[in-house]
Protein backbone atom coordinates (compact mmCIF):
# COMPACT_ATOMS: atom_id res chain seq x y z
CA UNK A 1 0.00 0.00 0.00
CA UNK A 2 1.46 3.09 -0.98
CA UNK A 3 1.77 5.93 1.57
CA UNK A 4 -0.78 8.37 2.09
CA UNK A 5 -0.94 11.30 1.20
CA UNK A 6 -3.03 14.34 3.02
CA UNK A 7 -5.16 16.76 1.08
CA UNK A 8 -3.97 20.21 1.08
CA UNK A 9 -7.25 21.48 0.71
CA UNK A 10 -8.57 22.95 4.50
CA UNK A 11 -12.03 22.02 3.82
CA UNK A 12 -10.76 18.17 2.84
CA UNK A 13 -9.10 18.09 5.84
CA UNK A 14 -10.86 14.66 7.24
CA UNK A 15 -9.66 12.56 4.62
CA UNK A 16 -6.50 10.98 2.61
CA UNK A 17 -5.37 9.30 -0.09
CA UNK A 18 -4.60 5.49 -0.51
CA UNK A 19 -3.76 3.43 -3.10
CA UNK A 20 -3.90 -0.31 -4.02
CA UNK A 21 -4.05 -2.50 -6.56
CA UNK A 22 -7.57 -3.58 -6.71
CA UNK A 23 -9.42 -0.48 -5.68
CA UNK A 24 -6.68 2.23 -7.23
CA UNK A 25 -6.84 5.58 -5.67
CA UNK A 26 -9.27 5.56 -2.96
CA UNK A 27 -9.48 7.80 0.40
CA UNK A 28 -9.90 7.32 4.09
CA UNK A 29 -10.80 8.93 7.27
CA UNK A 30 -7.83 10.79 8.88
CA UNK A 31 -10.25 10.89 11.74
CA UNK A 32 -13.39 10.33 13.42
CA UNK A 33 -16.46 11.44 11.41
CA UNK A 34 -20.18 11.86 13.17
CA UNK A 35 -23.19 11.36 11.22
CA UNK A 36 -23.94 13.93 9.33
CA UNK A 37 -20.59 15.84 8.34
CA UNK A 38 -19.47 17.06 5.22
CA UNK A 39 -16.37 15.38 4.25
CA UNK A 40 -15.50 16.66 1.02
CA UNK A 41 -17.02 20.46 -0.54
CA UNK A 42 -15.60 20.84 -3.70
CA UNK A 43 -15.88 22.79 -6.89
CA UNK A 44 -16.47 20.96 -10.41
CA UNK A 45 -12.83 20.69 -12.43
CA UNK A 46 -15.13 20.58 -15.51
CA UNK A 47 -18.59 20.85 -16.29
CA UNK A 48 -20.84 20.58 -19.36
CA UNK A 49 -23.47 19.46 -20.99
CA UNK A 50 -24.45 15.32 -20.68
CA UNK A 51 -23.47 13.15 -23.86
CA UNK A 52 -26.99 13.22 -25.02
CA UNK A 53 -28.67 16.11 -24.71
CA UNK A 54 -30.82 18.63 -26.67
CA UNK A 55 -29.77 21.88 -27.15
CA UNK A 56 -28.56 24.23 -24.05
CA UNK A 57 -27.34 26.91 -22.52
CA UNK A 58 -23.51 26.92 -22.75
CA UNK A 59 -23.36 28.50 -20.43
CA UNK A 60 -25.67 28.09 -17.47
CA UNK A 61 -26.55 24.63 -19.33
CA UNK A 62 -29.88 24.95 -19.07
CA UNK A 63 -32.97 24.05 -21.69
CA UNK A 64 -33.27 25.91 -24.49
CA UNK A 65 -36.42 26.36 -26.31
CA UNK A 66 -36.64 27.30 -30.48
CA UNK A 67 -38.52 30.51 -29.66
CA UNK A 68 -36.84 31.67 -26.92
CA UNK A 69 -32.95 31.78 -26.91
CA UNK A 70 -29.86 33.97 -28.64
CA UNK A 71 -26.93 33.06 -29.91
CA UNK A 72 -23.38 34.03 -29.31
CA UNK A 73 -22.29 36.78 -31.33
CA UNK A 74 -19.19 35.60 -31.51
CA UNK A 75 -19.53 31.76 -32.20
CA UNK A 76 -23.17 31.20 -32.81
CA UNK A 77 -23.71 28.64 -30.51
CA UNK A 78 -27.04 29.02 -28.73
CA UNK A 79 -27.26 31.03 -25.36
CA UNK A 80 -30.29 31.58 -23.11
CA UNK A 81 -31.25 35.23 -22.82
CA UNK A 82 -29.88 36.00 -19.72
CA UNK A 83 -26.83 38.93 -20.13
CA UNK A 84 -24.87 36.71 -17.38
CA UNK A 85 -24.21 33.94 -19.98
CA UNK A 86 -23.07 36.13 -23.00
CA UNK A 87 -21.01 37.73 -20.34
CA UNK A 88 -19.87 34.40 -19.02
CA UNK A 89 -16.34 32.97 -19.29
CA UNK A 90 -17.92 29.93 -18.90
CA UNK A 91 -18.23 29.11 -22.34
CA UNK A 92 -14.94 29.80 -23.63
CA UNK A 93 -13.85 26.75 -24.73
CA UNK A 94 -16.23 25.88 -27.48
CA UNK A 95 -16.66 29.36 -28.46
CA UNK A 96 -12.86 29.90 -28.75
CA UNK A 97 -12.83 26.92 -31.05
CA UNK A 98 -15.46 27.84 -33.12
CA UNK A 99 -13.98 31.38 -33.66
CA UNK A 100 -10.40 30.09 -34.51
CA UNK A 101 -10.07 26.81 -34.88
CA UNK A 102 -13.55 26.16 -37.21
CA UNK A 103 -13.77 29.76 -38.12
CA UNK A 104 -17.09 29.55 -39.42
CA UNK A 105 -20.21 30.04 -36.58
CA UNK A 106 -22.09 27.34 -35.41
CA UNK A 107 -25.92 27.12 -36.71
CA UNK A 108 -27.99 25.32 -34.16
CA UNK A 109 -31.65 24.66 -35.85
CA UNK A 110 -33.41 21.78 -34.17
CA UNK A 111 -34.28 21.89 -30.78
CA UNK A 112 -36.93 19.38 -30.22
CA UNK A 113 -34.90 15.80 -29.60
CA UNK A 114 -31.25 15.32 -28.65
CA UNK A 115 -28.34 17.06 -30.43
CA UNK A 116 -25.61 15.49 -31.81
CA UNK A 117 -23.11 18.27 -31.47
CA UNK A 118 -24.08 18.89 -28.21
CA UNK A 119 -22.26 15.36 -27.38
CA UNK A 120 -18.48 16.80 -27.95
CA UNK A 121 -18.85 19.70 -25.58
CA UNK A 122 -17.76 18.16 -22.13
CA UNK A 123 -14.86 16.28 -23.88
CA UNK A 124 -13.63 19.51 -25.83
CA UNK A 125 -14.04 21.46 -22.61
CA UNK A 126 -11.72 18.52 -21.09
CA UNK A 127 -9.13 19.09 -24.18
CA UNK A 128 -9.02 22.73 -24.36
CA UNK A 129 -7.40 22.59 -20.48
CA UNK A 130 -3.92 21.40 -21.83
CA UNK A 131 -3.31 24.30 -23.42
CA UNK A 132 -5.22 27.06 -21.43
CA UNK A 133 -5.34 25.69 -17.81
CA UNK A 134 -2.33 23.30 -17.61
CA UNK A 135 -2.91 22.90 -13.43
CA UNK A 136 -6.61 21.66 -14.37
CA UNK A 137 -5.53 19.07 -17.29
CA UNK A 138 -2.79 17.62 -14.75
CA UNK A 139 -5.58 16.70 -12.30
CA UNK A 140 -7.62 15.28 -14.87
CA UNK A 141 -4.70 13.04 -16.67
CA UNK A 142 -4.14 11.94 -13.25
CA UNK A 143 -8.07 10.17 -13.38
CA UNK A 144 -8.84 6.89 -14.25
CA UNK A 145 -9.72 6.71 -17.54
CA UNK A 146 -9.96 2.64 -18.16
CA UNK A 147 -8.85 2.93 -21.72
CA UNK A 148 -7.87 -0.58 -22.32
CA UNK A 149 -10.63 -2.10 -20.74
CA UNK A 150 -12.89 0.42 -22.67
CA UNK A 151 -11.63 -0.69 -26.15
CA UNK A 152 -13.83 -2.74 -28.05
CA UNK A 153 -17.28 -1.86 -25.87
CA UNK A 154 -19.73 0.15 -27.75
CA UNK A 155 -19.35 2.90 -26.01
CA UNK A 156 -15.95 2.96 -26.94
CA UNK A 157 -16.66 2.79 -30.57
CA UNK A 158 -19.29 5.52 -30.26
CA UNK A 159 -16.97 7.77 -28.96
CA UNK A 160 -14.57 7.39 -31.42
CA UNK A 161 -17.18 8.05 -34.04
CA UNK A 162 -19.54 10.64 -32.67
CA UNK A 163 -16.80 12.29 -30.72
CA UNK A 164 -13.10 11.62 -32.02
CA UNK A 165 -14.00 11.84 -35.23
CA UNK A 166 -16.98 14.51 -35.32
CA UNK A 167 -14.26 16.81 -32.97
CA UNK A 168 -11.72 16.40 -35.90
CA UNK A 169 -14.28 17.16 -38.35
CA UNK A 170 -16.42 19.80 -36.75
CA UNK A 171 -14.05 21.74 -35.09
CA UNK A 172 -10.94 21.24 -37.45
CA UNK A 173 -8.34 19.83 -34.58
CA UNK A 174 -5.56 18.53 -36.44
CA UNK A 175 -4.31 14.95 -35.05
CA UNK A 176 -1.12 16.95 -34.62
CA UNK A 177 -3.42 18.82 -31.59
CA UNK A 178 -4.69 15.73 -30.01
CA UNK A 179 -4.26 12.40 -31.24
CA UNK A 180 -7.85 9.76 -31.54
CA UNK A 181 -6.08 8.24 -28.30
CA UNK A 182 -6.07 11.51 -26.45
CA UNK A 183 -9.79 11.99 -27.18
CA UNK A 184 -10.71 8.72 -26.33
CA UNK A 185 -8.82 8.82 -22.85
CA UNK A 186 -10.88 12.11 -22.14
CA UNK A 187 -14.30 10.01 -22.90
CA UNK A 188 -12.66 7.70 -20.93
CA UNK A 189 -12.12 10.01 -17.43
CA UNK A 190 -15.77 11.42 -18.25
CA UNK A 191 -17.17 7.73 -18.36
CA UNK A 192 -15.38 6.65 -14.97
CA UNK A 193 -15.15 10.06 -13.02
CA UNK A 194 -18.05 12.41 -14.38
CA UNK A 195 -21.25 13.18 -11.76
CA UNK A 196 -24.97 13.89 -13.46
CA UNK A 197 -25.92 16.89 -11.65
CA UNK A 198 -29.52 17.56 -11.22
CA UNK A 199 -29.24 20.94 -10.95
CA UNK A 200 -30.29 21.94 -14.24
CA UNK A 201 -33.03 20.26 -16.48
CA UNK A 202 -31.63 18.30 -18.33
CA UNK A 203 -28.88 17.66 -15.88
CA UNK A 204 -25.28 18.14 -16.73
CA UNK A 205 -21.93 16.41 -15.92
CA UNK A 206 -19.28 17.29 -13.63
CA UNK A 207 -16.22 15.86 -12.48
CA UNK A 208 -14.60 16.72 -9.88
CA UNK A 209 -10.60 16.11 -8.10
CA UNK A 210 -11.05 14.44 -4.78
CA UNK A 211 -14.28 13.14 -5.41
CA UNK A 212 -13.28 11.31 -8.14
CA UNK A 213 -10.76 9.21 -5.78
CA UNK A 214 -14.26 8.13 -3.98
CA UNK A 215 -14.60 4.28 -4.22
CA UNK A 216 -17.83 2.55 -4.73
CA UNK A 217 -20.24 0.16 -2.05
CA UNK A 218 -23.74 -0.83 -2.43
CA UNK A 219 -23.80 0.04 1.33
CA UNK A 220 -21.76 3.09 1.36
CA UNK A 221 -20.90 5.31 4.12
CA UNK A 222 -21.22 8.53 2.61
CA UNK A 223 -23.70 9.91 0.21
CA UNK A 224 -23.61 13.18 -2.40
CA UNK A 225 -25.30 15.96 -2.93
CA UNK A 226 -24.77 19.26 -5.00
CA UNK A 227 -25.25 23.20 -3.59
CA UNK A 228 -27.16 25.30 -5.28
CA UNK A 229 -23.93 26.18 -7.09
CA UNK A 230 -22.72 23.00 -8.00
CA UNK A 231 -20.62 22.18 -5.44
CA UNK A 232 -20.19 18.32 -4.71
CA UNK A 233 -21.11 17.13 -0.63
CA UNK A 234 -20.06 14.63 0.54
CA UNK A 235 -21.69 13.54 3.62
CA UNK A 236 -21.24 10.69 6.42
CA UNK A 237 -24.50 8.50 7.16
CA UNK A 238 -22.88 7.47 9.88
CA UNK A 239 -19.99 7.39 12.21
CA UNK A 240 -17.08 6.42 10.48
CA UNK A 241 -14.53 5.97 12.53
CA UNK A 242 -10.88 7.38 11.82
CA UNK A 243 -9.02 5.34 8.95
CA UNK A 244 -11.84 3.55 7.48
CA UNK A 245 -12.55 3.33 3.51
CA UNK A 246 -14.64 6.85 2.11
CA UNK A 247 -17.46 5.09 -0.59
CA UNK A 248 -20.28 6.22 -1.88
CA UNK A 249 -22.99 4.41 -4.33
CA UNK A 250 -21.91 4.99 -7.86
CA UNK A 251 -25.39 3.25 -9.17
CA UNK A 252 -28.80 2.99 -7.69
CA UNK A 253 -29.40 0.83 -4.19
CA UNK A 254 -32.96 -0.13 -5.34
CA UNK A 255 -32.06 -2.05 -8.30
CA UNK A 256 -31.59 -5.56 -8.12
CA UNK A 257 -28.09 -7.03 -7.84
CA UNK A 258 -28.10 -8.01 -11.13
CA UNK A 259 -28.18 -5.10 -12.74
CA UNK A 260 -26.33 -3.01 -9.97
CA UNK A 261 -23.61 -5.63 -11.05
CA UNK A 262 -23.95 -5.26 -14.68
CA UNK A 263 -23.99 -1.28 -14.37
CA UNK A 264 -20.97 -1.25 -12.39
CA UNK A 265 -19.18 -3.54 -14.89
CA UNK A 266 -20.00 -2.10 -17.77
CA UNK A 267 -19.77 1.58 -16.70
CA UNK A 268 -16.77 1.24 -13.77
CA UNK A 269 -15.73 -2.02 -14.72
CA UNK A 270 -15.25 -4.00 -11.55
CA UNK A 271 -17.09 -6.76 -9.96
CA UNK A 272 -18.69 -5.29 -6.95
CA UNK A 273 -17.96 -7.22 -3.35
CA UNK A 274 -19.53 -5.61 -1.05
CA UNK A 275 -20.87 -6.73 1.79
CA UNK A 276 -25.00 -6.93 -0.09
CA UNK A 277 -23.29 -8.20 -3.51
CA UNK A 278 -21.71 -10.91 -2.06
CA UNK A 279 -24.66 -11.60 0.73
CA UNK A 280 -27.21 -13.86 -1.83
CA UNK A 281 -29.89 -12.71 1.18
CA UNK A 282 -29.20 -8.79 0.78
CA UNK A 283 -28.31 -8.16 4.36
CA UNK A 284 -31.51 -10.36 4.92
CA UNK A 285 -34.05 -8.81 2.98
CA UNK A 286 -34.28 -11.36 -0.01
CA UNK A 287 -34.35 -8.06 -2.24
CA UNK A 288 -33.79 -10.70 -5.60
CA UNK A 289 -35.77 -13.64 -3.78
CA UNK A 290 -38.05 -15.41 -5.64
CA UNK A 291 -40.05 -18.77 -4.62
CA UNK A 292 -38.05 -22.27 -5.11
CA UNK A 293 -39.56 -23.70 -8.47
CA UNK A 294 -40.38 -26.75 -6.55
CA UNK A 295 -43.46 -26.23 -4.97
CA UNK A 296 -42.91 -28.72 -2.13
CA UNK A 297 -39.74 -26.58 -0.83
CA UNK A 298 -40.98 -23.24 0.03
CA UNK A 299 -37.29 -22.17 -0.25
CA UNK A 300 -35.82 -19.32 -2.31
CA UNK A 301 -34.24 -19.09 -5.03
CA UNK A 302 -31.24 -16.31 -5.01
CA UNK A 303 -28.53 -14.88 -7.29
CA UNK A 304 -24.95 -15.60 -5.76
CA UNK A 305 -22.41 -13.76 -6.96
CA UNK A 306 -20.05 -14.50 -9.05
CA UNK A 307 -17.79 -12.65 -11.98
CA UNK A 308 -15.54 -13.50 -14.35
CA UNK A 309 -12.62 -12.01 -15.97
CA UNK A 310 -12.12 -12.45 -19.57
CA UNK A 311 -9.57 -10.33 -21.48
CA UNK A 312 -9.62 -8.11 -19.04
CA UNK A 313 -13.25 -7.61 -18.95
CA UNK A 314 -15.59 -8.27 -15.85
CA UNK A 315 -18.52 -10.16 -16.81
CA UNK A 316 -20.51 -10.87 -13.61
CA UNK A 317 -22.42 -13.95 -13.92
CA UNK A 318 -24.39 -15.05 -10.64
CA UNK A 319 -25.15 -18.22 -10.27
CA UNK A 320 -29.48 -18.91 -9.41
CA UNK A 321 -29.78 -21.29 -6.56
CA UNK A 322 -32.25 -21.97 -4.03
CA UNK A 323 -31.01 -21.84 -0.46
CA UNK A 324 -33.12 -24.24 1.07
CA UNK A 325 -32.99 -27.29 -1.64
CA UNK A 326 -29.64 -25.83 -3.18
CA UNK A 327 -30.97 -26.66 -6.86
CA UNK A 328 -29.63 -24.54 -9.36
CA UNK A 329 -31.51 -22.66 -12.08
CA UNK A 330 -30.67 -21.33 -15.30
CA UNK A 331 -30.92 -17.79 -16.11
CA UNK A 332 -33.58 -18.67 -19.01
CA UNK A 333 -35.75 -19.76 -16.63
CA UNK A 334 -35.30 -17.28 -14.00
CA UNK A 335 -35.39 -14.64 -16.44
CA UNK A 336 -39.42 -16.05 -17.76
CA UNK A 337 -40.39 -15.03 -14.69
CA UNK A 338 -38.52 -12.24 -14.13
CA UNK A 339 -39.55 -10.70 -17.25
CA UNK A 340 -43.07 -11.66 -17.10
CA UNK A 341 -43.30 -9.50 -13.32
CA UNK A 342 -41.14 -6.96 -15.26
CA UNK A 343 -43.94 -6.57 -18.08
CA UNK A 344 -46.68 -6.34 -15.44
CA UNK A 345 -44.61 -4.29 -13.59
CA UNK A 346 -44.09 -1.48 -16.34
CA UNK A 347 -47.85 -1.40 -17.06
CA UNK A 348 -48.93 -0.69 -13.44
CA UNK A 349 -49.55 3.14 -13.08
CA UNK A 350 -47.51 4.50 -9.72
CA UNK A 351 -48.99 7.60 -10.03
CA UNK A 352 -52.40 5.56 -8.79
CA UNK A 353 -52.53 4.12 -5.85
CA UNK A 354 -55.30 1.37 -6.84
CA UNK A 355 -53.29 0.24 -9.70
CA UNK A 356 -50.34 -0.23 -7.10
CA UNK A 357 -52.23 -1.83 -5.15
CA UNK A 358 -53.57 -4.43 -7.66
CA UNK A 359 -50.18 -5.07 -8.55
CA UNK A 360 -48.56 -5.99 -4.82
CA UNK A 361 -52.26 -7.82 -4.12
CA UNK A 362 -51.33 -10.04 -7.06
CA UNK A 363 -47.93 -10.90 -6.86
CA UNK A 364 -48.95 -11.29 -2.92
CA UNK A 365 -51.18 -14.21 -4.04
CA UNK A 366 -49.53 -16.05 -6.78
CA UNK A 367 -46.45 -17.36 -4.71
CA UNK A 368 -43.83 -16.15 -6.91
CA UNK A 369 -41.87 -13.42 -5.03
CA UNK A 370 -40.70 -13.19 -1.99
CA UNK A 371 -42.22 -9.94 -0.15
CA UNK A 372 -39.69 -8.01 0.08
CA UNK A 373 -38.63 -8.28 -3.70
CA UNK A 374 -37.46 -5.41 -5.58
CA UNK A 375 -40.60 -5.05 -7.51
CA UNK A 376 -42.79 -5.02 -4.41
CA UNK A 377 -40.84 -2.80 -2.33
CA UNK A 378 -40.37 -0.43 -5.00
CA UNK A 379 -44.25 0.03 -5.66
CA UNK A 380 -44.45 -0.21 -1.75
CA UNK A 381 -42.01 2.66 -1.78
CA UNK A 382 -44.30 4.70 -4.46
CA UNK A 383 -47.30 4.12 -2.99
CA UNK A 384 -46.01 5.04 0.91
CA UNK A 385 -45.59 8.35 -0.71
CA UNK A 386 -48.82 8.27 -3.18
CA UNK A 387 -51.38 8.29 -0.64
CA UNK A 388 -52.41 11.92 0.13
CA UNK A 389 -50.27 13.26 -2.47
CA UNK A 390 -52.50 13.87 -5.41
CA UNK A 391 -54.38 16.64 -6.24
CA UNK A 392 -57.47 15.50 -5.29
CA UNK A 393 -56.25 13.30 -2.78
CA UNK A 394 -54.23 15.13 0.37
CA UNK A 395 -53.98 13.60 3.54
CA UNK A 396 -56.57 15.46 5.37
CA UNK A 397 -59.20 14.14 2.58
CA UNK A 398 -57.90 10.09 2.81
CA UNK A 399 -59.88 7.75 4.74
CA UNK A 400 -59.42 6.13 7.78
CA UNK A 401 -58.39 3.01 5.73
CA UNK A 402 -56.15 4.52 3.74
CA UNK A 403 -54.51 7.12 6.47
CA UNK A 404 -53.69 3.65 8.34
CA UNK A 405 -52.48 2.03 5.54
CA UNK A 406 -50.34 5.48 4.67
CA UNK A 407 -48.52 5.14 8.37
CA UNK A 408 -47.74 1.06 7.87
CA UNK A 409 -46.85 1.44 4.43
CA UNK A 410 -44.35 4.77 5.50
CA UNK A 411 -42.90 2.54 8.28
CA UNK A 412 -42.08 -0.55 7.15
CA UNK A 413 -40.41 1.01 4.28
CA UNK A 414 -38.54 3.39 6.63
CA UNK A 415 -37.27 0.17 8.20
CA UNK A 416 -36.57 -1.52 4.85
CA UNK A 417 -34.29 1.33 3.47
CA UNK A 418 -32.41 1.55 6.71
CA UNK A 419 -31.58 -1.67 6.26
CA UNK A 420 -30.76 -1.90 2.72
CA UNK A 421 -30.36 1.22 1.36
CA UNK A 422 -28.91 3.17 4.84
CA UNK A 423 -26.99 5.97 3.03
CA UNK A 424 -29.93 7.29 1.14
CA UNK A 425 -31.30 9.75 2.77
CA UNK A 426 -33.08 11.05 0.29
CA UNK A 427 -35.53 8.34 0.56
CA UNK A 428 -35.21 8.73 4.41
CA UNK A 429 -36.29 11.98 4.50
CA UNK A 430 -38.86 12.00 2.11
CA UNK A 431 -40.22 9.06 3.88
CA UNK A 432 -40.13 10.66 7.50
CA UNK A 433 -41.71 13.80 6.03
CA UNK A 434 -44.76 11.37 5.17
CA UNK A 435 -44.83 10.17 8.55
CA UNK A 436 -44.65 13.20 10.21
CA UNK A 437 -48.02 14.65 8.16
CA UNK A 438 -49.61 10.95 8.63
CA UNK A 439 -49.08 11.18 12.79
CA UNK A 440 -50.24 14.32 12.99
CA UNK A 441 -53.54 13.95 10.52
CA UNK A 442 -54.23 10.66 12.64
CA UNK A 443 -53.61 12.61 15.92
CA UNK A 444 -56.35 15.47 14.55
CA UNK A 445 -58.60 12.12 13.94
CA UNK A 446 -58.46 10.08 17.10
CA UNK A 447 -58.80 13.66 19.14
CA UNK A 448 -62.04 15.00 17.36
CA UNK A 449 -63.37 11.88 17.56
CA UNK A 450 -62.42 11.91 21.09
CA UNK A 451 -59.98 8.92 21.05
CA UNK A 452 -57.16 10.75 22.91
CA UNK A 453 -57.09 13.14 25.67
CA UNK A 454 -55.08 16.24 25.39
CA UNK A 455 -52.05 14.43 26.83
CA UNK A 456 -51.90 11.47 24.10
CA UNK A 457 -52.17 14.55 21.44
CA UNK A 458 -49.31 15.97 22.65
CA UNK A 459 -47.83 13.12 22.46
CA UNK A 460 -48.01 12.12 18.92
CA UNK A 461 -47.66 15.78 17.56
CA UNK A 462 -44.20 15.48 19.68
CA UNK A 463 -43.66 12.72 17.53
CA UNK A 464 -44.63 14.28 13.98
CA UNK A 465 -42.01 16.92 15.08
CA UNK A 466 -39.63 14.47 16.09
CA UNK A 467 -40.23 13.06 12.22
CA UNK A 468 -39.91 16.69 11.11
CA UNK A 469 -36.82 17.11 12.60
CA UNK A 470 -35.26 13.91 11.10
CA UNK A 471 -36.52 15.22 7.48
CA UNK A 472 -34.29 18.34 7.83
CA UNK A 473 -31.60 16.60 9.22
CA UNK A 474 -31.38 14.44 6.27
CA UNK A 475 -32.29 16.53 3.40
CA UNK A 476 -30.79 20.00 4.45
CA UNK A 477 -28.03 19.60 2.03
CA UNK A 478 -30.22 19.14 -1.15
CA UNK A 479 -30.48 22.07 -3.60
CA UNK A 480 -33.39 24.25 -3.79
CA UNK A 481 -34.41 23.42 -7.05
CA UNK A 482 -35.18 19.29 -6.68
CA UNK A 483 -38.22 18.22 -5.06
CA UNK A 484 -36.15 17.06 -1.83
CA UNK A 485 -34.90 20.80 -1.39
CA UNK A 486 -38.28 21.80 -1.35
CA UNK A 487 -39.58 19.09 1.07
CA UNK A 488 -36.82 20.49 3.41
CA UNK A 489 -37.87 23.97 2.69
CA UNK A 490 -41.63 22.61 3.98
CA UNK A 491 -40.17 20.73 6.82
CA UNK A 492 -39.00 23.75 8.64
CA UNK A 493 -41.91 25.76 8.07
CA UNK A 494 -43.95 23.09 9.51
CA UNK A 495 -41.66 22.45 11.91
CA UNK A 496 -42.04 26.32 13.03
CA UNK A 497 -45.63 25.90 13.20
CA UNK A 498 -46.00 22.80 15.15
CA UNK A 499 -43.70 24.37 17.69
CA UNK A 500 -46.28 27.48 17.74
CA UNK A 501 -48.72 25.07 18.23
CA UNK A 502 -47.29 22.99 21.16
CA UNK A 503 -46.33 25.99 22.87
CA UNK A 504 -50.09 27.17 22.73
CA UNK A 505 -51.08 24.21 23.74
CA UNK A 506 -48.32 23.99 26.67
CA UNK A 507 -50.00 27.10 28.09
CA UNK A 508 -53.46 26.15 27.89
CA UNK A 509 -53.11 22.38 29.15
C1 LIG B 1 -14.20 7.19 -9.79
S1 LIG B 1 -12.88 6.09 -9.91
C2 LIG B 1 -12.31 5.99 -8.27
C3 LIG B 1 -10.85 6.36 -8.17
C4 LIG B 1 -9.90 5.43 -8.85
N1 LIG B 1 -9.68 4.28 -8.01
C5 LIG B 1 -8.58 6.13 -9.16
O1 LIG B 1 -7.52 5.58 -8.85
O2 LIG B 1 -8.62 7.21 -9.76
C6 LIG B 1 -13.73 4.61 -10.19
C7 LIG B 1 -12.84 3.42 -10.37
O3 LIG B 1 -12.27 3.00 -9.13
C8 LIG B 1 -12.29 1.58 -9.02
N2 LIG B 1 -13.23 1.20 -7.95
C9 LIG B 1 -14.04 2.01 -7.25
N3 LIG B 1 -14.74 1.33 -6.33
C10 LIG B 1 -14.38 0.05 -6.45
C11 LIG B 1 -14.76 -1.14 -5.78
N4 LIG B 1 -15.65 -1.14 -4.79
N5 LIG B 1 -14.19 -2.29 -6.16
C12 LIG B 1 -13.26 -2.32 -7.16
N6 LIG B 1 -12.87 -1.21 -7.84
C13 LIG B 1 -13.40 -0.05 -7.49
C14 LIG B 1 -12.77 1.06 -10.35
O4 LIG B 1 -11.66 0.86 -11.17
C15 LIG B 1 -13.59 2.21 -10.87
O5 LIG B 1 -13.72 2.24 -12.26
Amino acid sequence: MALAKVTENSKNCAIEIKHDNELGRYLVTSRDIQPGEIIINEAPLIKGPAQVTGPVCLSCLKNLKEDDHSTCSKCGWPLCNDDYCHDSARHVAECDWTVNKRKQKVQIKQFITPHRTYECITTLRCLYQREHNPAVWKKLMELESHCGKRQGTEQYESDKRIIAQFLNRFFKIESADFSENDVLKICGIIQVNGHEVPLTSPAHVAIYEIASMLEHSCVPNCNKSFSNDGELLIRATRFIPAGEHISICYTDPLWSTINRLEHLAVTKFFLCQCIRCTDPTELGTYYSAINCFNKKCRGFIVPHSNGEKKRNKVIPDPKWECLTCKTEHSKTEVNKVLNQIAYDFSMTNKHDPSSCEIFLNHYKNNGLLHPNHYFLSNVRLKLAQLYGQTTENDVQSLSDLNLQRKMDLCFQMLEFATLLYPAEWRIHGVLKFELHATVAEDARRKMIKGEIDCDNLKLQLLESKKWLNETVFHLKYEPDNLPEGKIAKQAERNLEDLERLLTKMYFQL
